[in-house]
């Protein structure tokens, strides 16, 4: 049942529904209907299993609910979301390893074609999956100057997949997206913003957040159907891989984590996060 709440929220206090409390904390704003989660997974925000499954639960929670729009952020210090629980991969349990896989997969299509407006709001680091989950919003707001964004898998002996990759082309282009992937590049805000990967970037999370609610309001005189038709349209091309591809993907992805090469190369990375 939903309960109604004052939030203290970034120095503001706001009306709001109270939606749930774990990993995740979202809010909705009852006047604008635009809801807030936030990750809150310390130390990293790195998506786990069960971290996955809370977020795509939650999104097609608000999707039914019907909001307005959604700002998507941290609760954590200085990351937004370290990407991908790099454990999940290292020594793998298959089973756990596919649905963890799957789960990905099914919040990826959930975020990337949301019937709501999204907004990410950037406020700390956000490699490799994080960096996903930014781009698959539909504008993107970073704290600056600090912070980075991209996707670093090269650097961990390891590919983006397809769907990763083609969700930068359709950020960045199909160039600097090539350079990028390839070199593994990490942005910094001001980088990010010069390349595109960002929309804009301000120097603290609460002008940040403002920022992104003024994008959210756009929408506010926007017929939900005519955004939801558009934005399908518009992002129908990158997301049909792998809604045509989805068990290809997953045996890929096992096959390829499996491998004694890729299991070295993580094993080093993960070495050198606890050094
Ligand atoms: C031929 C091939 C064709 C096609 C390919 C198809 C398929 C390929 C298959 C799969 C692709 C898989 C794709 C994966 C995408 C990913 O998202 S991989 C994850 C990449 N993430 C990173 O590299 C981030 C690493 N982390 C950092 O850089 C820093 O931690 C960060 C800047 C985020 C924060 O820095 P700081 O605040 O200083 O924190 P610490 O570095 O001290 O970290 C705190 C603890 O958290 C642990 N940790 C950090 N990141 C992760 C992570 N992603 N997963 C798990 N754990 C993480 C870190 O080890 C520390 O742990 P400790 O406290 O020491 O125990």
């Amino acid at each position: 049942m939903l309960r109604r709440y004052i939030l203290l929220n970034t120095n503001k206090f706001v009306n709001c529904r109270h939606v749930s409390q774990s990993m995740l904390q979202s809010t909705v704003d009852e006047k604008s209907g635009i809801a807030t989660v936030t990750m809150n997974k310390p130390p990293v925000n790195s998506l786990n299993l069960e971290f996955l499954d809370e977020i795509n639960t939650q999104l097609n929670k608000l999707q039914k609910d019907k909001i307005r729009g959604m700002i998507l952020t941290s609760g954590l210090q200085k990351v937004f979301c370290a990407g991908l629980d790099i454990t999940e991969f290292y020594n793998p349990n298959p089973d756990r390893l596919a649905k963890f896989w799957t789960v990905l997969q099914d919040t990826w299509l959930s975020l990337y074609m949301a019937s709501f407006p999204t907004v990410a709001v950037i406020n700390g680091h956000s490699p490799a999956g994080g960096c996903l989950f930014a781009m698959s919003c539909d504008y993107r707001v970073m704290v600056g100057p600090k912070y980075t964004i991209g996707l670093n898998e090269t650097k961990l002996g390891i590919v983006a997949p397809k769907w990763f990759q083609d969700t930068m082309v359709a950020v960045i282009g199909q160039r600097k997206a090539e350079v990028s992937l390839t070199t593994g590049k990490m942005y910094t805000t001001d980088e990010a913003l010069q390349v595109g990967l960002i929309d804009e970037s301000l120097p603290d999370a609460d002008s940040a957040l403002k920022k992104g609610t003024q994008f959210l309001n756009n929408f506010q005189r926007i017929s939900p159907w005519a955004f939801k038709m558009t934005k399908d349209i518009s992002r129908q091309p990158t997301v049909q891989w792998l809604i045509d591809n989805k068990q290809k993907d997953l045996d890929f992805v096992l096959k390829f984590m499996q491998s004694p090469d890729v299991q070295k190369s993580l094993g080093l990375y993960l070495q050198s996060l606890k050094k």
